[in-house]
């Protein structure tokens, strides 16, 4: 039904709107006289995803957090389901591959920038009990990196910006998650007029497609280390990781795409177990693990 990201700069009150906000839509599908259909309203968090905030003192520690709690954003995704997703969701291209995901289930999506001056996330996190403090460098550094959601860039709109002391706008977030626009899942490997399995025609349009949809998300998330695919249908939730601390260039990404399809050609042709029957899911799972073989990227 609708993914809503919650982002902002720690201990800014991400978790009170969030609780705010599921509250919210409970009431409202509990209401009488509602008459759409019924949602479960789902809170994916840190402390869910046993994310700890130590968990954002090295990017090291932070990357499988993120991993985690992309995960369990994912899964909760559904038709049914109003997923709220409270964690800092700083980073541009996490909101981004989020927002994919969100457009592979068909889903709304609305993002909640909670906005409190430094110095007030600052007085909060004072009072809070020491276990559940960030450390003092992890928290300035969380509000240094902090990638401001922007309503221009499409990841992030719908964005509604909700100042700390003023109401959370309810009624025009609910009307997003439940009347606002569903994007199609991006086009480029959603091959249209399906090309029958097993030809060199099924290979290379998947292969082309998945390239085009990759060099598009290098350049809107660039520094992101997944590339969510937009799978082709049965493909499942397929994740392409990519090499650390440098991108991929266009010229690679061709003579990689030929290398494969040679393979796949040669091992067909040798009738080897490996040859698959070249659908779209098969092709696209077949070259995200050859990338990621040959970047040694594989998790
Ligand atoms: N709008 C507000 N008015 C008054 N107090 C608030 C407000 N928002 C948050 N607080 C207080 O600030 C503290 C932090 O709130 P909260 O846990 O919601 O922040 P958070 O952004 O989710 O934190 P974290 O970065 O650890 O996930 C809480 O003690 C809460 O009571």
């Amino acid at each position: 039904m609708a993914l809503v990201t919650i982002s902002g700069f720690p201990c800014s009150g991400k978790t009170t709107r969030a609780r705010e906000l599921k509250a919210d839509f409970e009431r409202r599908l509990t209401e009488e006289g509602y008459a759409g259909p019924k949602f479960d309203v789902v809170l994916v968090d840190d402390a869910g995803s046993h994310v700890t905030r130590a968990a954002y003192d090295s990017s090291a520690a932070e990357k499988p957090s993120r991993a985690a709690l992309f995960t369990a954003a994912t899964r909760a995704l559904s038709p049914s389901t109003i997923t709220i997703v409270d964690s800092a969701n700083y980073i541009k291209g996490f909101r981004y591959q989020l927002y994919c995901a969100a457009r592979e289930a068909h889903v709304r999506v609305a993002t909640v920038r909670v906005a409190a001056p430094p110095d007030q996330c600052r007085a909060w996190h004072a009072q809070r009990a020491e276990d559940e403090q960030y450390k003092e460098a992890t928290f300035d550094n969380l509000i240094m990196r902090y990638e401001e959601p922007n309503s221009m860039q499409r990841w992030d709109a719908p964005l509604f910006t909700v100042p700390w002391d003023e109401a959370l706008p309810a009624d025009d977030i609910w009307a997003a998650v439940t009347k606002g626009e569903k994007k199609p899942p991006t086009g480029a490997v959603v091959v249209r007029g399906k090309p029958p399995p097993g030809t060199l025609q099924t290979l290379t349009s998947t292969t082309t497609a998945l390239v085009q949809a990759l060099l598009a998300h290098l350049t809107a998330a660039p520094g992101s280390p997944t590339f969510p695919v937009p799978s082709p249908p049965a493909a499942g939730r397929l994740v392409l990781h990519l090499p650390h601390a440098r991108k991929p260039t266009l010229a690679e990404l061709q003579r990689l795409k030929r290398q494969f399809e040679a393979q796949q050609i040669q091992a067909q042709k040798s009738n080897a177990r490996s040859a698959g029957n070249w659908t779209e899911p098969e092709v696209a799972s077949g070259f995200v693990a050859f990338l990621e073989a040959t970047w040694e990227t594989t998790p």
